[in-house]
């Protein structure tokens, strides 16, 4: 287990941009361990387990990419666990309904790690989570009535309690690309567990969002990137969004309450708290009202913060106006590329949703789109 105050090292970077802290009241975190230029990449992670979200089999069950007609040699070149193939098979034969199906599979996948590495495992079971989930024994029953073998002795139902917790506070879905036509209803293709990127705490006004391109070419497929939406300074914690950052402050508290267990505090949400039930949609009706009427003018950024006389009721309409896609349904938050090697900050921000790039140049214009 990762102790506080150890350096975690992002890929793209010899040095460690964040490092774990503990903060009272948010548990363990990770704060940058300098300032950090927009776009930098804090964070570049691969999974020590995965799983599949759903019982469809268009993908491959090794990296996860889509299968194409032509057919599909895993570049991964994983040699998949024959339990764990097997234990999967069956579930995808016996198990319909999608929620189960994706939970035992989890289970299957962390029995295996526990197995084939037994260090992940441990450092699996010290991330946060503890609350005793209710399918937990009707979980278990099921993977030791379908697993190929009897599952080792160890593996008691309170264990598969614990993991279930585990998973549902820490896993990151890997999604399926973006389609305009599914109305922003972005499905989940596979789930992983990325032990340093589960040190991120929430933030409803994020300085940070992750990538991820499981369709994209090479081993790294499955690996999650964390970059930077805006400058941080030294010393400031870094968190992501759990969740779209359009989902109004009812939506954003109940879903953290209910799956995190805490109440959030933060800037925008004190802010949001005093809205009136018919204010809930204010984010858009802001942004729209300011992009129409007043461009961009009056505002400076302040990392994420706003100036200009919406100050007060619309702190953050800054964050939305210059980090939210206005691509229709998207709704994903936008960073710059990693800046170029000499250390000057890329123009082109890339959504991490719809994956659209747009040049930053005319930023308070027109933004030119990339890739249209
Ligand atoms: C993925 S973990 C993040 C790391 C966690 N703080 C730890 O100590 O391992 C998610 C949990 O962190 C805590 N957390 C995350 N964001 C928080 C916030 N903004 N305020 C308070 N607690 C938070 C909650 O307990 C949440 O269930």
């Amino acid at each position: 287990m990762a102790a506080a105050g150890v350096a975690v090292a992002a890929a793209a970077s010899p040095e460690p941009l964040v490092k774990l802290a503990e903060i009272p009241g948010r548990g363990r975190a990770l704060v940058a361990t300098r300032a950090i230029k927009p776009g930098e990449v804090l964070l570049s992670e691969s999974p020590i387990l995965l799983y599949p979200a759903t019982v469809a089999s268009n993908y491959c069950s090794q990296c996860y990419r889509s299968l194409s007609p032509g057919g599909h040699r895993c570049p991964a070149g994983r040699p998949p666990s024959p339990w764990l193939s097997e234990t999967i098979g069956r579930l995808r034969s016996h198990v319909g309904e999608p929620d189960l199906f994706s939970q035992a599979c989890f289970l299957a996948a962390a029995y295996d790690l526990a197995a084939s590495s037994p260090s992940s495992f441990s450092l699996f079971l010290s991330l946060q989570g503890s609350h005793t989930d209710p399918s937990a024994s009707v979980l278990h029953a099921l993977l030791s009535s379908l697993a190929p073998s009897p599952l080792p002795p160890g593996f008691s139902p309170d264990l598969t309690a614990a993991l279930l917790a585990k998973d549902k506070l820490n896993a990151f879905g890997l999604m399926e690309p973006f389609r305009e036509e599914d109305s922003g209803e972005r499905r989940v293709r596979a789930y992983g567990i990325y032990p340093k990127a589960s040190f991120f705490n929430h933030d409803c006004l994020p300085n940070a969002c992750r990538f991820d391109y499981v369709d994209g070419d090479g081993e790294n497929n499955t690996a999650i990137v964390v970059r930077a939406i805006h400058e941080i300074p030294e010393g400031r914690e870094v968190c992501l969004s759990y969740f779209p950052v359009n989902w109004n402050y009812k939506e954003r508290q109940a879903r953290l309450l209910q799956d995190y267990g805490f109440k959030c505090e933060c800037d925008r949400c004190q802010v949001e708290k005093n809205w009136k039930d018919e204010d809930e949609n204010q984010d858009e009706e802001v942004v729209e009202s300011m992009d129409e009427e007043d461009g961009m003018e009056g505002m400076e950024e302040d990392n994420g913060g706003v100036g200009g006389e919406d100050d007060e009721d619309f702190p953050h309409a800054y964050f939305f106006i210059r980090y939210v896609c206005d691509r229709e349904n998207c709704g994903g938050t936008l960073a710059p590329l990693p800046p170029a090697p000499g250390g000057t900050t890329s123009s082109v921000m890339e959504c991490n949703v719809c994956g659209q790039c747009k040049t930053d140049d005319s930023f308070g214009g027109d933004a030119s789109m990339l890739d249209e």
